[in-house]
């Protein structure tokens, strides 16, 4: 009995101090994770812990090598030489699962969207069980919306790129896409650089565009246009459709009979000597207060607008004179911006109206109306309005001219898809056009697509139209300059002058400068109006030009500063891979995943703005990241003790997606700032 009391004493005395060996090993474990080394420092834990610890690294590291073998000799992951776009791969494995589920629902809905911030909801979510349900419903079937995204379940083809599938509440179906899935595609970005989805048919598409006034300040508007226009260009031409950028200038309107007779009056020995006029805006206003006040010399204002339209030859040399000047300052706009487009302005199309105008007519498609030639989209009345085709005068216009281009890019060109973009004031314009331009036969919907991308007003900071104090139109020129002054001053005021060489601070300035400009105006949905004003387009914190940058200029530090060279960093990515483990490495690689279907989603509806909310969404998801994981680690005195190269890695590729980014929306990235 004694004994075994003190059998009993001995146990629990040894238990105890399990108990507290234990306690210890917690301990010290937690630590190792609370301060998120990769691997918590053992050597205080008992000799077991231990063991099993080297164990679990030996194993972690077989994990990895396998699951590069897997990413490298799986046959359909290996061939892959882009990230595919994750929404479509969904969308195309829910719908054949959709279909051979519910075979007599044909037109059941796909619907795959984003799970949003709880990781608890999955990557993506499937949608349709509820509207299949109800449509199941209206023939006469009652399905629980969660049996109809079981039965979806059932049909699912396999894929590797999905890890698991839940069905949550009503009949949410929660996708959670799997890792080494996401690696081998992210890991395509070093292996072939970062490539745009493949595109099944890439159509011929004109980017209408810029498009100011010959004689006429081009305002913000018009920049505005200038730098969305580009953009979708830039665009599409990553996504590899063939694109033709026109800008469609109006060379060709009344105002040249004026411009004209003043130029004769003005400086009659044009022909011989070159006229010497720098400031067309001066002109204009000269000629237009004489057009408005001289009766004779509004004659011969509209005489001369014959003379050119019928091409005498000395009035097409003063023309050209005119446009020239103009030309040469639009061109400076375009150089300070990198902005490419050809000039093919509304004169380009005088034959073409005089062909149209032909055939118009002989077809019954004109109708008289107090001189004019008009032509309608829908039938008259109810508030339907016509296009003027002819004036009484006999003169073209901004219609005719706009049917005749139309005709050209369709017919001559051979153009799917036309994107004009101006202000929103001309969406009547544009849809007039397009109704026109269906119901005489030179577009087929079927075949062509066409949009007006229309943008709202730029206004001051005062809210009202974007003037000058004085009231002016503020010159374009001079609001690049005031960029180009203010981006310096933001730059002196965090003292980059002091570590940037002379040529550094000046990229630097022009980076900023003009991509605040852009980006302004790109991350606002274009439907709005917005309110230009440097003071915010140069702030360094939210979703801004600056900020952005300088989250790309401290990502390039991170592999700079442990001494690796973009070629280094290629020699990197063949022997280690892109470290996934951590939940916020890959919360950031699966942003990154997403951007072909970002890409892709625009160049459908065309919102420019979607991509500054990405490359913002990247940038956070990159804090957040190396908040939370060391890239390198140093010692007291600076050293560097350890480099995790797969951190390396990720932050590389987010920098070569940012990149892409940068170039879609025009802005030029600078390493330092
Ligand atoms: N094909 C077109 N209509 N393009 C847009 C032309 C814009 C016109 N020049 C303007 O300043 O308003």
């Amino acid at each position: 009995m004694v004994d075994n009391f003190e059998d009993i004493e001995k146990q629990t005395q040894l238990y105890e101090q399990q108990f507290e060996n234990l306690k210890n090993d917690i301990a010290e474990l937690q630590k190792g994770v609370n301060e998120n080394t990769a691997v918590p420092d053992t050597t205080k834990c008992s000799e077991e812990v231990q063991k099993l610890m080297a164990e679990n690294v030996k194993l972690k590291h077989r994990l990895k090598i396998l699951q590069r073998a897997i990413a490298k000799y799986s046959p359909s992951i290996s061939e892959c030489t882009e990230m595919e776009s994750i929404h479509g791969l969904l969308i195309s494995l829910f719908g054949t699962a959709v279909k051979s589920a519910f075979p007599n629902l044909p037109d059941a809905p796909v619907v795959i969207t984003l799970s949003g911030n709880n990781v608890k909801f999955g990557d993506y979510q499937c949608n349709s069980a509820m509207p299949i349900s109800n449509m199941l419903k209206q023939s006469g079937t009652k399905v629980a919306p969660r049996d109809v995204a079981n039965e979806i379940l059932k049909h699912l083809p396999s894929h590797q790129l999905i890890e698991k599938l839940d069905v949550a509440g009503p009949g949410f179906i929660n996708i959670f896409l799997n890792r080494t899935y996401g690696l081998s595609r992210l890991s395509t970005i070093f292996s072939h650089g970062v490539q745009p989805p493949k595109l099944e048919h890439p159509i011929k598409t004109i980017v209408d565009f810029s498009s100011p006034n010959i004689a006429k300040e081009m305002h913000v508007g018009h920049l505005r246009s200038t730098i969305i226009g580009d953009s979708i260009a830039r665009l599409l031409e990553y996504l590899g459709y063939p694109v033709l950028r026109l800008n469609h200038v109006g060379d060709w309107g009344t105002q040249f009979g004026m411009l004209i007779a003043h130029l004769k009056d003005k400086f009659p020995d044009y022909l011989e000597k070159s006229p010497p006029i720098e400031d067309l805006q001066a002109f204009y206003k000269e000629a237009k207060v004489q057009f408005d006040n001289d009766e004779e010399f509004k004659k011969r204002a509209y005489a001369s607008v014959v003379q050119l339209q019928s091409f005498e030859k000395d009035h097409v040399k003063a023309w050209k004179m005119i446009c020239d000047v103009s030309r040469k300052e639009f061109q400076k706009i375009y150089d300070r911006l990198g902005i490419n487009l050809q000039e093919r302005g509304e004169s380009f199309y005088q034959k073409h109206m005089e062909e149209i105008v032909k055939e118009l007519d002989s077809k019954g498609y004109l109708e008289e109306d107090e001189g004019r030639k008009i032509l309608w989209a829908d039938a008259p009345g109810n508030g339907s309005i016509p296009m003027t085709i002819v004036k009484s005068d006999g003169g073209f216009t901004y219609d005719t001219s706009d049917v005749a281009a139309i005709k050209h890019r369709i017919e001559q060109e051979k153009a799917n898809w036309i994107i004009y973009v101006t202000d929103a004031g001309q969406a009547t314009h544009f849809q007039l056009l397009f109704k026109c331009a269906e119901k005489i036969g030179i577009v087929d919907r079927k075949k062509h697509r066409l949009d007006h991308v229309g943008f709202g007003v730029v206004l001051g900071e005062d809210k009202k139209k974007f003037k000058t104090r004085s009231g002016d139109t503020v010159r374009l020129v001079d609001l690049l300059d005031e960029g180009l002054r203010r981006a310096l001053e933001k730059l002196e005021e965090k003292d980059r002058h002091k570590v940037l060489t002379k040529e550094e601070l000046e990229k630097a300035q022009t980076s900023v400068a003009y991509g605040c400009i852009k980006y302004a105006d790109l991350s606002h949905s274009y439907n709005h109006e917005y309110v230009f004003s440097f003071d915010k387009m140069l702030e360094d914190k939210g979703n801004t030009a600056v900020y952005l940058l300088y989250a790309y200029t401290r990502i390039k530090s991170i592999a700079r500063n442990a001494n690796f060279t973009a070629e280094g960093i290629k020699e990197m990515s063949k022997e280690h891979s892109i470290s996934l483990d951590h939940e916020k490495e890959w919360k950031l690689g699966k942003v990154l995943l997403r951007f072909p279907e970002v890409l892709l989603k625009i160049a459908k509806d065309l919102y420019l703005h979607c991509l500054c909310e990405y490359l913002y969404e990247v940038s956070t998801a990159f804090t957040e990241f190396y908040d939370s994981c060391y890239c390198i680690e140093k010692d007291s005195s600076g050293d560097i003790v350890k480099i995790n190269h797969g951190r390396i890695l990720l932050s590389e590729a987010t920098a070569l997606v940012m990149e892409k980014c940068f170039h879609i929306l025009g802005l030029n990235p600078v390493e330092k700032m």
